[in-house]
């Protein structure tokens, strides 16, 4: 039986970065974290311990911050697409570039309806996230969003679902539907405004959740991808991650008190995890 190195990568994780554009009259400030992982000829450093065609994930995340200084001045696409075309060019020995940056979003403060030049508030527990993957001289933008936190009070059920020797759940037709979203998009082509694209396309999942009338987190994430879709030409594809962040009915009966389904428990764990693709 003969024994081999199968699929391998190396890179560097958490590269975090922020950056101060100086502007005359205000700063901009924008903060990253950036993965990286290469692929390639890289079999004797593991089977042998040689290192001579191995970056060292120290050289690597050097390189993003001095990469940044120059190239990281507008989308988080376009830095990393900057940065897979440079790992790309200057390895020979590298096959596949893999970038993934996560933008922690930061909005300049207002006063009296006008911005402070460089005081900023951070945008919440959503983010902005781009997965650039360059192989063979073909390269793929993913762009996303992670932890947006969505809530609705109503217009939401689970009916109808299989009632066996083990279901103990109720039905109900008016539930809490509470979700953190994470969703992630191809484009048609990479000449996009990426960061246009991103604002008008949480907007659509927002729109969507907020006015659809769910008769489940699968109905709501397909709506959500299908609303997507239907309204930006220039994205072919979308992905879904939406757990269910359960919030179940307390018993106050209990306590000789009725429920109105007005006071839940939160729970975290177990929760239900729904995924799908949307595609054209
Ligand atoms: O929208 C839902 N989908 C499910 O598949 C499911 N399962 C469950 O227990 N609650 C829910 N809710």
């Amino acid at each position: 039986m003969s024994i081999k190195l199968a699929l391998n990568s190396y890179g560097k994780n958490a590269v975090n970065l922020s950056k101060i554009i100086r502007h005359a009259d205000y700063h901009e400030f924008r903060q990253i974290t950036v993965n990286i992982s290469l692929e390639g000829d890289f079999t004797t450093a593991y089977t042998e311990g040689d290192n001579t065609k191995i970056l060292a994930t120290d050289t690597q995340k050097n390189t993003i911050y001095a990469l940044a200084k120059e190239h990281f001045t507008s989308s988080i696409e376009a830095f990393g697409i900057y940065l897979s075309d440079h790992f790309i060019a200057n390895n020979p020995q590298v096959t596949k570039v893999t970038i993934d940056i996560t933008e922690h979003g930061y909005t300049r403060m207002a006063f009296d309806g006008s911005l402070h030049p460089h005081a900023y508030i951070g945008n919440g527990p959503d983010k902005n996230t781009a997965l650039i993957v360059q192989d063979k001289g073909n390269i793929t933008v993913r762009s996303g969003v992670k932890d947006l936190l969505i809530l609705k009070t109503t217009d939401s059920g689970f009916e109808n679902f299989i009632r066996d020797e083990f279901t103990s759940l109720k039905e109900t037709a008016d539930r809490i539907l509470a979700t953190q979203c994470e969703a992630s998009w191809l484009y048609t082509s990479n000449g996009q405004d990426f960061t246009a694209c991103a604002a008008a396309v949480r907007n659509t999942l927002l729109k969507t959740f907020a006015f659809h009338n769910s008769l489940s987190v699968q109905q709501t994430l397909y709506a959500m991808g299908e609303a997507v879709l239907q309204e930006h030409s220039m994205i072919k594809e979308i992905s879904l991650q939406m757990p269910n962040k359960h919030h179940i009915p307390f018993n106050l009966e209990q306590f000789g008190l009725f429920n109105k389904n007005d006071i839940f428990i939160a729970t975290d764990e177990p929760y239900g995890l729904i995924q799908g693709t949307i595609t054209r």
